[in-house]
């Protein structure tokens, strides 16, 4: 029998599943469970049902997060339950992560479709565009075709886009996290279903687009353009590089590229997309906050990928006939990033160096070789190197 409690499952315990949609989710009524793969964190979930939060400001404030508990991924019967009685089902495990969480989710709506007949809404919390839609392909890849058909029926997946600065960190107590205080999340409304009760603190829009490339092409391609430019520098962190005048100058001039493109698009009001971009740098450099220019710059093959944070805003200014010089020579430096720790750093720098840098343009980052920023991106990376 479903429960009458309002339940949210969420899959990631991590740095922003404890830091930001657990908390959110947890502030607004529901009881959340964790689903996990790491032993001590789901056993002290299980045991203590809460954890707390700090506040990266002045006073280093604090907040508990309660009703919560976890479950093991691998733990199929009880991951099923969750989802059978949830309404709400969140992620935040890394987009490259979503195809293989996908079947594990496939598997709990199959059995929830036979028990429960309320709407389920599903929503990525992840730094991608349109990460809630790509889910929901990979998830019905794994359905049969009368759970698709019923899936149709009750099951949404609203996109979403998502902005806190949780950096990796350590503690004693491995349940407790820093965060910045600022967060947004905003969710397409267009996706809800008849009766969604909204998320409380989160913000509903009819038309997401902006929101989602405004927040990528600003937050997270500043973002990685200062941990790019910081590590051919020899910066530990954002907040080191970012104290260097020549590189936050660097990282403004980008920031002036995407900003123009999304005025030139979007139709911004200037001045208040430059207060945008200022409050983004003075957030990258809360001094309250240790980020590591390795974090911000992981996964170099998807921030590199044609739709993410660099390719996207530099195909589209060009589309625009809009000049993006700083943005190029972002995306060589991103080229430059050598991590031997980061397995996707490391298969960059051997795919460029077996075939070459315009075959890595062209089949990594989708710019065909006659295409006029290709041999521009080329241009900037000898100069770079
Ligand atoms: N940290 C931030 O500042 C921040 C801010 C906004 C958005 N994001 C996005 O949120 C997502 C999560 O980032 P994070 O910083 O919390 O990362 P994280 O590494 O701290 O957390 C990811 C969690 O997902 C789990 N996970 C990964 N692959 C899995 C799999 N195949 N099956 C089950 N669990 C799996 C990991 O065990 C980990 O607990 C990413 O998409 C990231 O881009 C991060
Ligand atoms: O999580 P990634 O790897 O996509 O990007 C690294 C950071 O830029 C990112 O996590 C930011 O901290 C976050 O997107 C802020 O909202």
């Amino acid at each position: 029998m479903p429960s009458k409690k309002r339940k949210a499952v969420h899959f990631g315990a991590g740095n922003i599943g404890r830091g930001f949609i657990g908390m959110m989710l947890s502030n607004s009524g529901y009881e959340v469970c964790f689903v996990a793969r790491n032993e001590t964190q789901i056993e002290l979930l299980q045991q203590k049902k809460q954890y707390t939060v700090t506040y990266a400001n002045e006073n280093e404030d604090t907040e508990i997060v309660k009703n919560v508990t976890a479950v093991q991924i691998n733990n199929r019967k009880d991951v099923n339950e969750h989802i059978t009685e949830a309404e709400l089902l969140t992620t935040a495990v890394g987009v490259s992560a979503l195809p293989s969480i996908a079947k594990v989710i496939a598997q709990g709506i199959e059995k929830r479709l036979r028990h429960n007949t309320r709407p389920l809404h599903v929503i990525a919390c992840e730094n991608a565009v349109g990460g809630s839609s790509l889910l929901k392909k990979w998830v019905y890849q794994h359905l049969s075709a009368e759970a698709r058909a019923e899936a149709d029926r009750l099951i949404s997946f609203p996109d979403s886009t998502i902005d806190r600065i949780v950096p990796a960190q350590k503690h004693e107590d491995p349940l407790a996290i820093k965060v910045e205080p600022f967060y947004e999340w905003v969710i397409d409304r267009s996706g809800f279903q008849n009766g969604f009760q909204e998320i409380e603190g989160a913000k509903y829009a009819d038309s997401l687009e902006p929101f989602v490339e405004r927040k990528l092409f600003t937050v997270n391609t500043g973002h990685c353009c200062a941990a790019y430019f910081g590590f051919l520098e020899g910066f530990q962190t954002i907040q080191q590089a970012l104290k260097d005048p020549a590189l936050e100058t660097k990282v403004r001039q980008v920031l002036e590229e995407t900003g123009q493109l999304l005025i030139h698009k979007y139709h911004l009001n200037p001045a208040e997309h430059r207060k945008y971009i200022d409050k983004t740098l003075e957030r990258f450099k809360n001094p309250a906050i240790t980020d590591k220019v390795f974090r911000v710059g992981r996964s170099p093959l998807r921030k590199l990928s044609h739709n993410d944070r660099l390719v996207r805003p530099l195909i589209q200014a060009h589309e625009r006939g809009l000049k993006a010089p700083h943005l190029t020579s972002a995306i060589a430096a991103a080229l430059l990033f050598n991590n031997e720790k980061d397995p996707e750093a490391v298969e960059m720098q051997s795919i460029i160096e077996k075939k070459g840098i315009s075959h890595f343009i062209a089949q990594r980052m989708g710019i065909a070789k006659n295409h006029a920023v290709h041999s521009e991106i080329v241009a900037a990376y000898e100069q770079l190197k």
